[in-house]
């Protein structure tokens, strides 16, 4: 376990033991000037766990997730953030570097045996096998998704942090990377925290779906729908509403399986 600027206790062990949680937060507050933007937040992610944070825009998801990923030290002394050490993280813009073959961003900075073949697997996982001498820029953004995948992955994360993965992406894309990320975590178990608008995205994925509203978890929702869920599943729709309300969006979502739904809540 690592503790972040947030943290005031570490962890000392002097062997290593079986992680009992890939994240915990709490009461952890963040400041801007005057303006409180995360109003003390309680939070733990069990190993394995997968999560979806949503909540409407500026209600402090990315600013909890860059505090998890220890990208943001203005939540030092507020409460306790506890992270597993191997955490990955993926962003709505792949950010591949450019002047690297997608291989070697894959590789890139990965340590322990045969970095190459690591790359390559994992290319290979999420269906780039063909691309793996591919610049980032002659791959689609469905595609730069899959490889930014293959980075994270590879790495064989206690914890992938996801912001918006699929943001910038068409419907159909979008929906091929729901499945994909998906088959990847049921074969690699890191417990997930996935950031995003999208609420159908979110009941599909996750087992556990929160809603950050004003800084605050308004709402904990345990998903216990069985794979492939259907989107024309009542309960699917239940969930659907109830997260719909908690975002203050008036009205209900039409029930389809297909690319053609309203998707952003935002
Ligand atoms: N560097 C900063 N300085 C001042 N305020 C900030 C800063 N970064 C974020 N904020 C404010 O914190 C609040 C939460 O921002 P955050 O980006 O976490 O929201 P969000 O829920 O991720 O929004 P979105 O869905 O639009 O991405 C916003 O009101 C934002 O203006």
């Amino acid at each position: 376990m690592a503790t972040h600027p947030g943290g005031l206790t570490a962890p000392q062990r002097p062997a290593p033991a079986p992680a009992s949680f890939a994240l915990r937060a709490e009461q952890v507050v963040r400041r801007y000037g005057d303006r409180v933007v995360l109003h003390g937040i309680d939070l733990t992610l069990e190993p394995g766990e997968f999560v979806a944070l949503l909540g409407r825009s500026g209600s402090g998801k990315s600013t909890f997730l860059r505090a998890v990923a220890g990208l943001d030290d203005g939540v030092a002394g507020s409460g306790v953030l506890d992270v597993t050490e191997r955490v990955s993280l993926s962003f709505q813009d792949s950010r591949l570097l450019p002047w690297a073959r997608v291989a070697d961003n894959v590789a890139l900075g990965l340590t322990g045996p045969d970095p190459r073949s690591r790359s390559l697997t994992a290319l290979a996982e999420v269906g780039l096998a063909g691309r793996t001498r591919a610049w980032p820029h002659e791959l689609s953004g469905g595609e730069q998704q899959r490889a930014a995948l293959a980075r994270a992955l590879v790495r064989e994360p206690e914890l992938l942090l996801a912001d918006e993965p699929f943001g910038a992406l068409d419907a159909l894309t979008r929906i091929k990377m729901h499945a994909l990320l998906r088959e990847l975590y049921e074969r690699h178990r890191p417990a997930v925290l996935l950031v995003t608008h999208d609420v159908d995205e979110a009941v599909e994925l996750a087992d556990r779906v929160l809603v950050l509203d004003e800084g605050r978890i308004a709402v904990d929702l345990a998903v216990e729908l069985r794979a492939p869920r259907s989107r024309r599943d009542p309960r699917f729709q239940n969930h659907r509403d109830t997260l719909l309300a908690a975002l203050g969006v008036a009205g209900q979502a039409p029930a389809s399986d297909g690319p053609d739904l309203p998707k952003e809540t935002r």
